[in-house]
């Protein structure tokens, strides 16, 4: 077992009177892919934008590589190497696909650009032949002259994922990836998270689609009404009994 490198410790958030995560506590082992399930509204989201410091937990903390994030504002936790990928693409729209992988590389975390002229021109050449490389690995290599907005809704997914991998992020955050993807994109995009998974990155993944969590998750997590309910390997939680009723008798 490797070291264990993501940590939430008693995570509470409430919202007004709900309490969406109650007492949440979970640890992610490094370079595994960590899935977390649940019914709609069972706090999956919640979750993920308290790791990255969108949502201030009311009580709790995370902990990631030996720091702590909570508390500390999303570009500070970007850069302590925490990436994410959203449920609806963020990307600029108006422009190549080469230039939105090159954007993050050349900009600081926060967005803004901190170069002089110079330093620019001469860092452009390397974080373009990386880029290139990027858009190979995902699939869009030969469109990377098109201008973002004129891709499929998977592609820019795809093309997200592809402005998070040039940081070379050591946690991905992923918020269902293939939502609204045909099966044809599903099976690309998981096949496309494999080989991320062999580069060593510790990912945790929000999912619907059993069939991408049984296909990549090492650990699943299940949450129900904002707390967690089971956890253990993929086919120990599908075989769990309070899974099945927190399915069949979920908030849906
Ligand atoms: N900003 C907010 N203000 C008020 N209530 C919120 C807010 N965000 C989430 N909630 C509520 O908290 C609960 C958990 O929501 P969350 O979006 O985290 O669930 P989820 O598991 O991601 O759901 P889904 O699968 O439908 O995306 C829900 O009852 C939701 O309505």
């Amino acid at each position: 077992m490797g070291d264990l490198v993501l940590h939430l410790d008693n995570i509470n958030k409430s919202f007004g009177g709900l309490s969406a995560l109650s007492d949440v506590n979970l640890h992610v082992e490094e370079g595994t892919t960590h899935a977390i399930i649940g019914p709609n509204g069972a706090g999956k989201s919640t979750l993920l934008n308290v790791c990255i410091g969108r949502l201030k937990p009311d009580t709790g903390k995370v902990t990631f590589a030996g720091e702590v994030l909570t508390g500390r504002q999303p570009h500070e936790i970007a850069q302590l190497g925490v990436a994410r990928v959203f449920q609806t693409p963020e990307i600029f729209q108006e422009m190549t696909l080469l230039e939105n992988v090159m954007i993050p590389a050349l900009s600081h975390r926060d967005g803004a650009f901190r170069l002089n002229a110079t330093e620019l021109l001469s860092k452009q050449g390397e974080v373009r032949e990386e880029a290139e490389h990027i858009l190979e690995d995902v699939g869009l290599k030969d469109m990377m002259m098109v201008e973002a907005a004129s891709l499929s809704r998977g592609d820019k997914r795809r093309l997200e994922l592809g402005m998070c991998l040039i940081l070379r992020p050591r946690l991905l955050l992923l918020d269902e990836p293939t939502a609204g993807m045909a099966r044809h994109d599903t099976n690309q995009t998981i096949e496309l998270l494999k080989k991320i998974k062999s580069r060593g990155m510790t990912k945790v993944i929000i999912e619907h689609d059993m069939h991408v969590v049984f296909s990549l998750a090492d650990k699943v997590s299940v949450l129900a009404r904002g707390q967690i309910i089971a956890g253990g390997d993929p086919q120990s939680v599908r075989e769990d009994p309070k899974v099945k009723e927190a399915y069949l008798g979920g908030t849906t």
